[in-house]
């Protein structure tokens, strides 16, 4: 199949992946009513078709998070990306460099952020969660800024690890017994490719950035549990200070939802915010991002940088964002499935496919500029 949509590359990663680690990227949490919606809620917006408006001439480019971007758009943060391909992270980055797009990586990498840095010359972000060892998390925060990294992301919404049923299911979280295990190397020997390219040849696939506080060799059943004991719920916006202590560059905090929020992180003097449900992993009942984007926006003024992520799915997606507000977006599930079905082709794939559906989308509304795209887009 020639992938001409992310739902393809949904399924072209639905085959190739066991379906413990498919079911991880895909789920949501409870009842997947806020990872339905965050779809669904993209689809209910209405565009308005504009015509003869002359856009022969259409500008992609802007700058997101103090970086030159050839398209609103980011790759948001993802854990264990290279369990759906060997050195994954690698190869996003790359595919992110080359289509002129910041890669912002998980803190629960595979690669470390000094393997990533290397690979690329533009520069990437880190994504932080913060946990209970502040000494690593100090040291983490040097060994970034001494790479050059000017921007952290630090993700706000996953102070601890919500239930996700199919996790429980696959015995990817709870239960690590024999059985559970044989499950797995079941499903592992049905997927010959990934575990050639990732359990074979992607060895050691270690958790870089935390690869000091993990136990040696750890898979992703572990790494869970240790998540679940090591982040930090106590967390609150007093943390900032001790924050800025360690780290001078930009700040961009993830997973706001609510407008008294975006208020406060705003008051922190934070640099930018990203609208975010964690993609319907955390909070099951939370508004979907679409939904909560306009009082985020109107609570924040101007006064910081308002990003989206959680349901993006098309060109159209992203324009209905830029509609409401926001000046880019993070695709999230997008370029792990991409990545997951074609490697480092299937993500600049994936950017090519976007980047056309949003020129299209922007002509056919009479859109010139992204950076003009307003609120009289959506009916
Ligand atoms: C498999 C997977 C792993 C993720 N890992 C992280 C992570 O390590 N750090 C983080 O801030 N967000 C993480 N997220 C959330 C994404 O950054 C993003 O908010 C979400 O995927 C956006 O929704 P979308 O998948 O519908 O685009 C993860 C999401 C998925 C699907
Ligand atoms: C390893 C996890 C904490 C990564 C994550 O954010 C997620 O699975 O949603």
């Amino acid at each position: 199949m020639i992938p001409a949509s992310i739902e393809d590359f949904r399924e072209l990663a639905r085959r190739r992946l066991p379906l413990f680690l498919f079911d991880y990227i895909d789920g949501g949490s409870y009842t997947e009513t806020t990872l339905r919606s965050n779809e669904a809620d993209f689809q209910r917006l209405k565009l308005r078709q504009r015509i003869m408006r002359d856009v022969s001439s259409i500008n992609l480019a802007t700058t997101l998070m103090g970086q030159e971007v050839s398209m609103p758009v980011a790759l948001a943060p993802i854990g264990l990306a290279g369990l759906y391909a060997r050195r994954g992270e690698v190869q996003a980055a790359r595919a992110a460099e080359a289509a002129g797009v910041p890669f912002i990586l998980s803190s629960s990498s595979c690669c470390s952020i000094e393997e990533v840095t290397r690979s690329v010359t533009r520069p990437v972000a880190l994504q932080l969660y913060v946990i209970r060892d502040r000494d690593y998390m100090e040291d983490l925060l040097a060994r970034t800024a001494a790479l050059g990294v000017d921007t952290l992301v630090l993700t706000v919404d996953l102070i601890t690890h919500s239930p996700r049923r199919r996790d429980i299911r696959s015995s990817l979280t709870g239960t690590q017994g024999l059985p559970a295990r044989l499950k797995r190397g079941f499903e592992i020997m049905r997927h010959p490719d990934w575990a050639w390219d990732v359990g074979v040849m992607g060895r050691p696939h270690t958790l870089g950035n935390f690869a000091p506080r993990m136990p040696e060799g750890a898979g992703l059943a572990q790494f869970t549990a240790w998540v679940a004991r090591n982040f930090d719920a106590s967390i609150t916006w007093k943390d900032m200070a001790w924050l800025r202590r360690h780290w001078r560059g930009r700040i961009v905090v993830k997973g706001i939802l609510d407008a008294e929020d975006a208020a406060a992180a705003c008051d922190e003097g934070v640099d930018g915010i990203i609208v975010s449900n964690h993609g319907g992993r955390q909070l099951d009942g939370a508004p979907s991002s679409i939904a909560a984007l306009p009082a985020v926006v109107e609570a924040v003024d101007g006064r910081a940088e308002v990003l989206l992520d959680s349901g993006v799915r098309s060109g159209i997606d992203i324009l209905r964002a830029l509609a409401l507000g926001a000046r880019g977006v993070l695709l999230g599930r997008a370029w792990a499935f991409a990545l997951a079905a074609q490697k480092q082709a299937g993500v600049t794939r994936m950017l090519d496919l976007l980047r056309h559906e949003l020129h299209i989308a922007m002509a056919l509304s009479g859109q010139t500029d992204v950076r003009s795209v307003g609120r009289d887009v959506v009916l």
